[in-house]
């Protein structure tokens, strides 16, 4: 912004209209609180150099107008002024114009001139044997008694327009200036941490939002000296010191912050100091923040071994295992049928170990072709192949770093593959694909199998020496059928938790479901059994869990007894709940309660009697 300040009209007008002819507009201003409510804007003021002074507290580019001594003698000649010989020509003018027209004077003295300040000049009053010339602004000073005594001056087109383009390239430069102060200021509203700064002499010339909530300041505090509100302000040994000091930790109005210090130096010399704070349950809340991106992601664990349900000895014993194999560093090797709960023993173990804080990253050997299995596993170096990402790719052993790696399904994993990670877990360092270096990696691994491996081994499909190295320390989880007493506490808790995650309403569960569920022999073991109940929780209509909605199951189960016989399945099937289930369900009818159960109607009726139904 052009300002153009205490100008006489015409001159006003004048330059405003030059301005205006190159593109720039101009306002005008007549109090310095006028100009102070536009200060946030980038100026640059052109003002008659009498008023400069008052200004200069401002602190923005003031562009001083005077007239020279050109101007003086034109004027003289123009109204007859040079042929007063008799008269002295004296200009009026202020002190600081006085000097800069006396040094043009001294070095080229055409005419006879005095120079008086306006002070002079009033004191003295005029002067008979004087004619009095003053630039065009003091008109304003003079009286009217003065008038027609005094001949005003203004400034040459020239000097004018010379005035105006320094003006231009001043606005120019403050307005880029402006521009970066903009930006560190919005940076420093923006932090997240509390940002205050401190110049040579301890004023603030920065306090952000989060400084003043955190420290109790108020609005207003810019200039003064930080001592005055802290009076033994760390800040200040900065200032003596010249050092950085990084995380150092305080209690400020009852919060315990973490602060970092910055000394500013120009030059060598110490001008400042910047700090930043933060609050200490912020930085806990980011991490847990952090947790649960990393959750997300796929890199946290999330269950416990206090979630992993059951009562059966098997488990309790697998849990306990679990619990003293998690504050060990060994590999563990988890081994069981699919869907036995291996993934959710890794985590707990995870969750139980002092990797606790650090990543946990599974995955699936069998889910990945041989080639990219060691890519994701190892990493690869950018140009590494075709098709390589550019900057190549941080394999899974560096991704969990200071964490544990899960191998889930260890038993499928190629030889070639088999051979790379016994040397990672020897040498604890690993090679990318495509790469010389070696990068360090501390990590704990935790392999899950549902194969027999020393059959693997004797068929040449598993290393010995990887076998050793990972199954230190061997959890075994039986499959559900061998555990049929923990599917009650199963069922309850599947069903809790999706009462939970999909506000479905079953209240209760019939004696029947748990009867049916008994009698199936669960290959799929615990997911299969999560699946099953999902889907008769989203068929259930009522609030009670039934086995009408688990209808589906009951055909699975027969289709499986039809093939065995009835005296094997009745070792883990209670038959006579089973019986009076489908009894129940098809009101009775026996035809339908055969057919439902694979019988045929005299085997049924001979059951009736043998269990007095
Ligand atoms: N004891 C348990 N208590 C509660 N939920 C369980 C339990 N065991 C397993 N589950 C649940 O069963 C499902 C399968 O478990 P998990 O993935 O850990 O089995 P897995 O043995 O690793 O299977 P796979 O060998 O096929 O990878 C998961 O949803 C898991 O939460």
């Amino acid at each position: 912004m052009i300002a153009l300040y205490k100008m006489s009209d015409s001159l006003e007008n004048q330059i405003g209209k030059l301005f205006q002819g190159v593109g720039y507009k101009t306002a005008r201003f007549y109090s310095v609180n006028a100009l102070l409510e536009q200060i946030m804007n980038p100026m640059v003021i052109i003002t008659p150099a009498i008023y400069q002074k008052e200004l200069e507290a401002l602190q923005v580019p003031i562009l001083p107008l005077s007239i020279r001594l050109d101007d003086i003698e034109r004027t003289k000649e123009k109204k007859g002024l040079m042929n007063v010989s008799s008269k002295k020509c004296c200009v009026v003018a202020s002190e600081e114009e006085i000097k800069w027209l006396k040094k043009e004077y001294d070095e080229n003295p055409r005419i006879p001139l005095h120079f008086v300040s306006k002070e002079e000049f009033f004191s003295a009053g005029i002067q008979p044997d004087r004619v009095y010339v003053a630039p065009v602004w003091m008109k304003d000073l003079l009286t009217h008694s003065h008038s027609g005594t005094v001949q005003l001056i203004k400034p040459s087109l020239s000097s004018l327009i010379s005035s105006i383009q320094m003006a231009i390239s001043i606005d120019k430069l403050t307005a880029s200036i402006a521009m970066e102060r903009y930006q560190v200021e919005a940076i420093v509203k923006s932090a997240h941490d509390g940002v205050v700064a401190v110049d040579h002499e301890g004023r603030i010339t920065v306090a952000n939002e989060h400084a003043k909530k955190l420290l109790g300041l108020q609005d207003g505090v810019k200039g003064h000296k930080i001592t005055e509100f802290i009076p033994h302000s760390d800040l200040m040994r900065i200032l003596a010191t010249g050092k950085i000091e990084m995380g150092d930790i305080a209690t400020v109005m009852g919060r315990q912050i973490v602060i970092n210090r910055f000394p500013v130096i120009v030059k060598g010399k110490i001008v400042g100091v910047v700090s930043s704070f933060k609050e200490i349950t912020n930085i806990q809340k980011m991490e847990l923040k952090l947790r649960k991106m990393l959750h997300q992601s796929g890199l946290e664990a999330k269950h416990r071994l206090s979630d992993i349900v059951g009562r059966s000895s098997e488990l309790i014993k697998a849990k306990e295992l679990a619990q003293r194999f998690a504050q060990t560093e060994a590999t563990v090797l988890i081994t069981g049928e699919s869907g036995t709960g291996k993934e959710l023993f890794a985590q707990g173990i995870h969750l139980a170990s002092p990797r606790v804080l650090g990543p946990f990253v599974a995955v699936n050997c069998s889910a990945l072709p041989e080639s990219l299995l060691e890519s994701e596993l190892f990493g690869y170096e950018e140009g590494a192949f075709t098709g390589a990402n550019k900057g190549g790719k941080v394999g899974l052993f560096e991704l969990a770093h200071g964490g544990t790696l899960f191998l889930d399904e260890i038993g499928e994993m190629p030889l070639h593959i088999q051979a790379l990670l016994l040397r990672v877990l020897q040498e604890r360092t690993v090679r990318k694909v495509g790469g010389e270096r070696v990068v360090p990696v501390d990590v704990r691994i935790i392999a899950a199998t549902n194969r027999k491996l020393e059959e693997e081994i004797r068929e040449k499909k598993f290393r010995t020496d990887l076998y050793y190295r990972i199954n230190v320390l061997n959890v075994e989880l039986p499959p559900l059928r061998d555990r049929l007493i923990d599917i009650p506490d199963l069922l309850e808790a599947i069903v809790n938790q999706f009462n939970e995650k999909r506000e479905s309403k079953i209240v209760s569960i019939d004696q029947e479901v748990y009867t049916l569920f008994k009698a199936y022999d669960w290959p799929g073991n615990i997911r299969e059994l999560r699946n099953i109940v999902e889907r008769m929780v989203l068929l259930e209509e009522g609030t009670t869990l039934t086995v009408q909605s688990g209808e589906f199951l009951l055909q699975k189960l027969n289709r499986n007894k039809s093939q065995k016989d009835l005296s094997d399945l009745s070792i883990k099937v209670n038959e006579r709940e089973l019986i009076e289930a489908a009894l129940k369900k098809y009101f009775n009818n026996k035809t339908k309660t055969a057919q439902a159960l694979g019988v045929d109607r005299s085997t049924l009726w001979r059951k009736l009697k043998e269990y007095n139904l």
